[in-house]
């Protein structure tokens, strides 16, 4: 009630030992605090949250708009309600490495387990996009060197993503990988790789975890769990999966209200009342009310 249990170093010991467990990681992006508690009811690993979620909930593209403050903040709100751990995207860490230095710290006490950061110029855009661009193997390694020395947990989980793969190809992400895990980086996220063999070639050239971005319309073909396994991947991401799929079905539901003058013919494709207030957990809060009227009466 009110809040997850485990505390905020409690999820980042685990999600370290779940990284280097051999099994797939599955983390939805939670677009809200609500459907972060949906997802874990679901058996999920852990929960992600997405910066071109965040910015498509503000009305807002994925053009490097949002501040560390909002991703704090909303990663804050999210980690809170749920046992999962969070990783949470903060591109490339809102300025210079000293700025991703201070959102880490800002991040870690968002209480999220982890965070990634990417090696994009400013302003950055979505990874699946053409006309990105990527800084110097220099430059991106002093954000991660930043990153990784700014942190006060040891368990909080540095992700160094690279978006080398669409602008230079497979071997300069690797090369990048290499010197991001000597770096410090604790998981690399290899952004719009193309296909399986891909990951494998990676998995082949590194030893630490490997995330897999599984974002549809992209550039990746969207791969099974099965198959990720199989290739060495630790984490797969959904980004924006379940922003799509409500966004597709408010769409339908307006067009539906718009045209029958009513919502009547939808109710067996929402979710109900009953089950809105189960995931809520409403009755324990009744309980906990009646207590402290009885403590005062
Ligand atoms: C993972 C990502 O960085 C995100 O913000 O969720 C995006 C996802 C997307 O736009 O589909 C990305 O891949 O750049
Ligand atoms: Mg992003």
């Amino acid at each position: 009630m009110l809040h997850a249990t485990p505390t905020a170093a409690d999820k980042r010991a685990a999600f370290r030992t779940a990284l280097s467990s051999g099994k797939l990681q599955r983390f939805p992006g939670a677009f809200n605090p609500l459907t972060a508690k949906l997802i874990e009811r679901h058996g999920f690993d852990g929960v992600y949250i997405s910066g071109a979620v965040l910015s498509a909930e503000l009305g807002l593209p994925d053009i490097g708009l949002t501040t560390a403050t909002e991703v704090a903040g909303r990663s804050q709100q999210i980690a809170r309600v749920t046992a999962l751990p969070a990783l949470v995207d903060a591109d490339t860490g809102f300025g210079e490495p000293m700025n991703a230095a201070r959102t880490v710290q800002l991040l870690e006490d968002a209480g999220v387990a982890g965070m990634h950061l990417e090696d994009q110029v400013n302003p950055k855009r979505c990874g699946h996009l053409d006309g990105k661009d990527v800084v110097d193997r220099a430059t991106a390694v002093r954000r991660i060197k930043a990153a990784v020395q700014a942190r006060r947990d040891p368990n909080f989980v540095i992700a160094a993503r690279t978006d080398a793969k669409a602008v230079h190809g497979i071997e300069e992400t690797i090369d990048r990988a290499k010197e991001f895990a000597d770096a410090g980086a604790d998981l690399l996220f290899p952004e719009a790789m193309t296909d399986a063999a891909d990951f494998a070639r990676l998995r082949a050239a590194v030893d630490i975890p490997i995330l897999a971005n599984m974002t549809e319309f992209g550039k990746s073909e969207l791969l099974d769990t099965g198959t990720l396994e199989s290739a060495g991947v630790n984490l797969v991401i959904y980004p924006v999966t379940l922003l799509r799929l409500a966004l597709h079905a408010a769409e339908e539901g307006l067009r539906t209200i718009s045209g029958q003058g009513t919502q009547s013919s939808l109710l067996d494709r929402m979710q109900h009342r009953r089950d809105l207030y189960e995931l809520l957990d409403y009755s324990a809060y009744s309980v906990f009310d009646q207590n402290v009227f009885n403590f005062r009466g």
